[in-house]
């Protein structure tokens, strides 16, 4: 470009005066221009930008190698073509733009992309720009291009591994203040993928209770200068709700001075659901969707630690369904899922403000209440969770009444770590079993002494036997039309050497839990049909029936038909003699086992009883399943009889059903003459108690039965 030009003098030297003047500088400035126009085509024929001009028609009018290359079409074959006329359909819409700067004269930007000949995708950014001729009018565009068909095929392949990470990007410049967002970051946010927002129009879509929280976490990282920064935020997209993740960098200026911002945005929805389910798993019970026994040791945790601090007292108390497992073997798993699901329900509507309900397992439940005072009736208080959970629940189009069994202990009074807590919140539901279930019953330390009591029994159980110290008495069973004796009932009593008469109520459970009881059954049976075998013997008449009280576990644990099969033998007793009282919930479990071992001793002439009837549930299709003889009348609605009509009311429909089924009937605990005579006039054939004798020794009952016996 710096070409030294000739400068132009007459041949004697002095100057041609002004016309010359002006011819040299005719001849310099096209020295000049022919200078500009050679470097002008070094610089079009070398840069790596495509530069094409166009007439006012769109007719190519020069193009540069670099066009010809991008294009693939020798230069000369370029020239005088419209854009158009390449058969490209994009070419069209570029052509118009072309027509458009000539009319207008004013310089634009256009993206061009279309196919090229090896088939891959190329985008050209391209600036028009109007050329005017000496009358100031458009004569050309000059259209310079530069292929960035590279950076796009990146941007979109960036854009790709963003979509599949679901992870978006921005950019924030603080000096014009503007926002950029990457197209993934558009389409996650459910905007245009050119969507320009301001700062605030972000913010605004953060949930609300994020807002501030972000806002304060920003603030302070400016304060502070920092560099990085990871935020994490929900945002409300098309209705439904999205968890971002938010890595940023931050840069300053020399002074401190925002410069700009550059973050990435995570989609962590999935991962947050997946890891809420995953917590839910650990940390819930998948059927009642209550907390479980590991999230109530946490919670108990917490609730001691604040009780550390505050001084109240923390109150768990234990619940556990009564005759759970006969609603599951009657009706079915599904008909349990569904009381447990209901039970549930019941429970978190009881329990308030931060006060934690469980299912610890099974039909077990737990409370964590931490609002009671010190004065206030914990008894009470367990009384109001039983009648929450206690009455009719409808489980599968059937009623089903279900009650429940509480135990309470609390800290700091009974304990101060978790476990003992619920150890002894435990121990107290079970002794509320005990004690008849559907009650509550409050730790005290004597019922870990009681529970040391129960293994120190049963330890003497397993020798009782053996050491003579078990003995069978009998209580009488009268006819209540003729007043004769017509059978007796076996009961076990037990003499402790050092403890004295222990309850069958207390050591028969111990026997059940141990599986004490089937030896135990067994000396009940042989000792019993010795009996009937000796009393019958004598030839009295009517020959009495003895019945035995028979144990679930006898059924489930020997060859209950071969032993009695071989005590009637071994005794000389008639099947006849014998009645076998079994519980409803054997029945209930609807095992072909216990069916088949029923039919059998049924067939050899012994009578079934049913013990307690009433007491369990109305599932009474069992009735003509199972060969059952008699039933006999719980004494608790012989109690009420007088003075609950609901009792006289159950007693007389038992007795209608009865006669209707033609079973016998027996009513238990007949205390008083009153009752006896409620009993006769609605039909009931037999009864049992106190009013006719308690049980005695086989030594005894001959001289009760005299008292029963006929006028001669
Ligand atoms: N598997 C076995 N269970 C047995 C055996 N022996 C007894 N038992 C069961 O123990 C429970 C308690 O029995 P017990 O303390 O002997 O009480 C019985 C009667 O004494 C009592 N009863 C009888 N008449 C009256 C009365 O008028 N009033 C009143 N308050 N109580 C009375 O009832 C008990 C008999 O009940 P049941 O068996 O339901 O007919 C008890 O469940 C026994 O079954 C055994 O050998 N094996």
């Amino acid at each position: 470009m710096n070409e030294e030009l000739p400068s132009l003098s007459l041949d004697d030297g002095t100057p041609c005066g002004e016309q010359a003047a002006s011819c040299a500088r005719l001849v310099r400035e096209a020295f000049e221009s022919a200078a500009d126009f050679r470097a002008f085509r070094a610089l079009a024929e070398n840069t790596p930008d495509t530069i094409a001009r166009y007439d006012c028609q769109a007719q190519r009018t020069y193009a540069n190698p670099a066009f010809a290359r991008m294009v693939g079409v020798p230069a000369a074959e370029l020239l005088g073509k419209k854009p158009s006329q390449s058969g490209i359909p994009q070419m069209l819409a570029y052509e118009a733009a072309l027509l458009d700067a000539a009319r207008s004269g004013q310089p634009t930007e256009y993206e061009l992309s279309w196919t090229g000949a090896g088939g891959h995708l190329i985008t050209s950014q391209i600036r028009l720009v109007p050329e005017c001729g000496a009358d100031g009018g458009v004569i050309s565009v000059l259209a310079v291009g530069r292929d960035i068909s590279e950076f796009k095929a990146t941007e979109r392949h960036l854009e790709q591994a963003e979509a599949m990470a679901r992870l978006g990007h921005w950019q924030l410049d603080y000096r014009p203040g503007s926002l950029r967002l990457s197209a993934q970051l558009c389409r996650m946010l459910d905007k245009p993928r050119d969507w320009a927002p301001t700062q605030s129009d972000l913010l605004s879509m953060l949930a609300l209770k994020d807002r501030r929280r972000v806002l304060e976490r920003l603030c302070q990282a400016r304060s502070e200068r920092s560099t990085f920064l990871t935020l994490e935020y929900c945002v409300a997209v098309g209705g439904r709700s999205l968890h971002l993740h938010s890595d940023m960098n931050i840069e300053y200026d020399a002074d401190g001075r925002l410069l700009q911002a550059l973050g990435t945005v995570q989609d962590v929805s999935e991962l947050k659901a997946y890891q809420r389910r995953l917590h839910a798993l650990a940390f819930y019970d998948a059927l009642t969707e209550l907390p479980n026994r590991e999230l109530f040791r946490e919670r108990l945790q917490q609730a001691l630690a604040e009780s550390g601090r505050s001084g109240r007292q923390v109150v768990v108390a234990v619940l556990d369904l009564d005759n759970f497992k006969v609603v599951n073997d009657t009706f079915g798993h599904g008909a349990g899922d569904e009381l447990l699901r209901e039970t549930a329900a019941r429970l978190r509507r009881f329990v308030c403000g931060n006060d934690s309900v469980a299912r610890l397992g099974g039909d077990e439940f737990a409370l964590i209440l931490t609002k009671l005072t010190d004065t206030m009736d914990l008894e009470d208080v367990g009384k109001r969770i039983l009648q929450a959970i206690t009455g009719i629940y409808r489980i599968q189009e059937r009623e089903v009444f279900v009650s429940g069994s509480l135990g309470i202990s609390r800290s700091p009074t009974d304990a101060h770590t978790i476990s003992e807590l619920l150890q002894y919140a435990d121990s107290a539901m079970y002794h509320a079993k005990a004690h008849g279930r559907n009650n509550v019953q409050l730790y005290s330390p004597r019922l870990t002494q009681r529970s040391t009591e129960r293994q120190t029994l049963a330890v003497s159980l397993r020798h009782a036997l053996h050491n003579g110290e078990l003995a069978l008495h009998y209580q009488p069973q009268i006819d209540l039309a003729s007043g004769r004796v017509i059978g007796a009932e076996a009961l076990l009593r037990w003499n402790h050497p050092e403890h004295g008469q222990v309850s069958p109520d207390t050591f028969i459970p111990i026997a059940e839990e141990t599986g004490l009881i089937v030896s135990i059954g067994e000396w009940v049976l042989n000792q019993a049909c010795r009996f009937a075998a000796t009393w019958n013997r004598e030839g009295r008449c009517p020959p009495l029936k003895i019945a035995v009280n028979l144990s679930p576990r006898q059924f489930q644990m020997n060859d209950l038909l071969a032993s009695v099969q071989a005590i009637l033998q071994k005794t000389r007793c008639e099947p006849g003699w014998l009645a076998l009282e079994i519980t409803e919930g054997l029945l209930l479990e609807n095992s072909e086992a216990v069916r088949e071992t029923l039919e059998q001793l049924s067939a050899m002439g012994i009578s079934i009883a049913i013990d307690d009837f009433g007491t369990g549930y109305s599932a009474l299709g069992y009735l003509s399943r199972f060969p059952i003889e008699t039933l006999k009348i719980d004494r608790s609605f012989i109690h009420d009889i007088e003075h609950n009509r609901d009792s006289a009311e159950l007693v007389k429909a038992i007795i209608s059903m009865a006669h209707s089924l033609r079973l016998s009937l027996i009513a238990e605990g007949v205390e008083e003459v009153s009752q006896q005579a409620f009993l006769q006039r609605y039909g009931c054939h037999s009864a049992q108690g106190w009013l006719y004798g308690k049980a005695v020794s086989q030594e005894d009952f001959g001289q009760l039965s005299l008292l029963h016996a006929p006028e001669p």
